[in-house]
């Protein structure tokens, strides 16, 4: 039997244009043959379960080889293989086909790695790096003929009688000049460890060393020897294909070491399956994250059916969980499609809301059976719960009973413990329940024991999510107010209608202004004379709530546009308490130096307490006080 053809394809030069459109993608041509080769493999594995293959299946390894001499590249597999009739169908036709749809719809196309695959264009890739291109088959069907292809990538092709005698299908491609970075195994054991870590059948490629004992030496010391092993490529039984019920969390474990292998242990796990409305596998795990998470992104793999795809998961999986480790298997997830398309694609969406809504779960269940280990990981998992928070309402609404703060005690509370218990003594004038917190307690400590001298709650806010989460608390809860405990004196950050009368009169409050705001001497700083508590510290420097909130907004990123304020120049508000001695004191000193010397010094004291006490007036201070110390 000797056949020669043209393959029926309108578009003539096509290798060209597939060349240029592929150029940065061509090491895909391996994925989709060790790909064919296995699903021809699993075929006949299947027909042999069902009893319609009773032949023997032997050893159905896929053999990945190079032979660098003769520039070739070969993957070799025991599966189904084909016959000369259904080389012309499947690889004629459809392949051949399928490249020229490709072709004639993505002439303008701009990034080949979206579209290759979607119109069958996976043998096809093969001429990527090949210039001519064998097919040796054997057909499992009994008293089958072998097939040989020959094709040199141009639309001529030629199929005659083979010599092959064993059953499955010998792909020779025959490597071209400007591909010769195939010929290196280095380069092919690179790519099998990219897309076929874990596909289901035994990839082979080559042997490599290894080492086994081998007796003991004279001091009874054990010996080594270097053995010659097959090189097999993958785990072809990874523990997402299995059942959770047959996994113990050292399986989970090792799974984990195996996929990042420098990586801390996570801190648990959520292990998805589902199969309608689609099909979807998959092992999420929760890192230690702390904050540096810019780091962390596209640690997500995304496979089909074991074949690794890609780590680009941004639409599959919500935003707010990209932060997570692990695999989504998905033959569902179309692939080969634009980014928009895939936005819109109905089961894209599903599965997104699947996964969203299986961490809400997993949360949720953690936080009601194992309260004291959830609040100890509650560090690392609060940036993802918070993020989820405020990015889907959907998120929101589960999460809001398994959310958490802590108060600068350590003590967690959910939400609504939280609001309970503040109601009593931090509700203010208006029925707004205040929370107070800080973002650094050390810094802010002047400021946090004077609230816990009036029996205030102080929450630690400190990552850098936190100002946009109290912002959309504030929204969802309506009639909470959260406020940095340093951005106002405390009778006005919970203001309870009950402060005390400014003891001084109009003339004696401008004059006491006066002297702050000559003593200061800078527009950054408003001056404002108050009557509070004498015991009261005499003099605080605030930055409104809002105006730093919005600051911060927008150096994490958002902030609804307020872009004016990063150019806005800082702005302090003074308070001087009139009602502290030191005011009586500054007011009754005889000469206007010793007043402005009291007052810089309050002043001073203030900014030291809010850390925003440097360099020269810093220095200026300190000479100061020893200065006042020697007096
Ligand atoms: N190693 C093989 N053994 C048996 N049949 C094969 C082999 N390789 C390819 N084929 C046949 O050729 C067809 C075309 O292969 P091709 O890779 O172009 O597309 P596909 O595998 O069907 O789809 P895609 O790769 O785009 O997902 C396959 O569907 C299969 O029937």
């Amino acid at each position: 039997m000797q056949e020669k053809g043209t393959i029926s394809i309108h578009t003539e030069n096509i290798f060209p244009i597939i060349k240029k459109f592929l150029y940065s993608d061509h090491e895909i041509f391996l994925r989709e043959l060790v790909s064919n080769a296995v699903d021809a493999t699993q075929k006949v594995k299947r027909l042999a379960s069902l009893g319609e293959y009773t032949g023997d299946l032997g050893e159905t390894r896929v053999e990945v080889s190079v032979n660098k001499k003769k520039k070739t590249i070969t993957i070799s597999d025991a599966g189904i293989g084909m016959t000369a009739e259904e080389i012309k169908k499947y690889i004629n036709q459809i392949a051949f086909s399928g490249a020229t749809e490709f072709v004639e719809k993505f002439k303008d196309a701009g990034d080949a790695k979206e579209i290759i695959g979607k119109f069958g264009l996976g043998f096809y890739s093969a001429f990527m790096v090949a210039g001519k291109v064998e097919i040796d088959s054997l057909s499992y069907q009994e008293g089958a003929a072998p097939a040989k292809w020959i094709c040199d990538g141009s639309t001529e092709f030629e199929i005659t009688e083979g010599k092959r005698k064993t059953r499955g299908t010998t792909i020779t491609l025959h490597v071209n000049d400007d591909s010769e970075e195939f010929l290196e195994d280095f380069r092919i054991q690179q790519i099998l460890d990219k897309y076929a870590k874990f596909l289901p059948i035994e990839v082979k490629f080559g042997e490599k060393d290894e080492q086994v004992e081998d007796g003991t030496d004279k001091e009874g010391k054990p010996k080594y020897k270097t053995v010659k092993k097959d090189n097999i490529i993958n785990n072809t039984d990874p523990i997402w294909t299995k059942s959770p019920a047959d996994l113990t969390d050292e399986d989970y474990l090792n799974f984990y070491k195996e996929l990042y292998p420098f990586s801390e242990d996570p801190l648990f796990w959520i292990h998805l399956n589902v199969d309608y409305p689609f099909e979807l596998t998959g092992i999420l795990y929760f890192p230690k994250l702390k904050n540096d998470f810019e780091m962390q992104k596209n640690k997500i793999q995304l496979y089909s059916r074991q074949v690794f795809i890609t780590d680009e998961v941004k639409d599959v999986v919500p935003e707010f969980l990209m932060l997570l480790h692990g695999i989504i298997d998905s033959p569902d997830i179309p692939l080969n499609v634009s980014r928009s398309y895939l936005q819109s694609d109905g089961n894209v969406k599903k599965i997104n809301s699947y996964i969203t809504k299986k961490v809400a779960d997993k949360l949720g269940e953690l936080f009601k059976k194992e309260r004291e280990s959830y609040e100890s990981k509650w560090d690392d998992i609060g940036l993802f719960v918070k993020y989820g928070m405020i990015s889907e309402e959907k998120f929101y609404d589960k999460a809001k009973d398994f959310a958490l703060v802590k108060n600068v005690d350590g003590k967690c509370f959910t939400i609504e413990e939280y609001e309970k218990h503040i109601e009593a003594n931090q509700t203010d004038k208006d029925k707004n329940k205040i929370w107070l917190y800080a973002s650094n307690p050390a810094k802010q400590d002047s400021f946090i024991s004077a609230a816990k001298d009036k029996g205030y709650d102080v929450l630690v806010l400190d990552s850098p999510i936190d100002s946009h989460f109290v912002n959309h608390m504030e929204q969802q809860l309506k009639t909470t107010q959260v406020k940095r405990v340093d951005a106002d004196n405390l009778n006005k950050l919970i203001d309870k209608d009950e402060k005390p009368e400014l003891v001084l009169n109009d003339e004696q409050k401008e004059s006491l202004k006066g002297v702050f705001e000559k003593a200061i001497d800078s527009k950054t700083y408003t001056v404002n004379v108050d009557g509070l508590s004498p015991n009261d510290a005499p003099v605080t420097v605030t930055m409104p709530e809002f105006m730093r909130r919005m600051k911060e907004m927008q150096a994490t990123g958002g902030g609804g546009g307020f872009n004016m304020f990063g150019a806005m120049p800082d702005n302090y508000e003074v308070t001087v308490n009139g009602n502290h001695p030191l005011a009586d004191k500054i007011l009754k000193a005889d000469a206007e130096e010793a007043q402005g010397g009291l007052a810089k010094q309050a002043f001073d004291l203030a900014l030291l307490s809010q850390g925003l006490l440097e360099g020269k007036d810093l220095t200026d201070f300190i000479k100061r006080s020893t200065e006042i110390l020697g007096k």
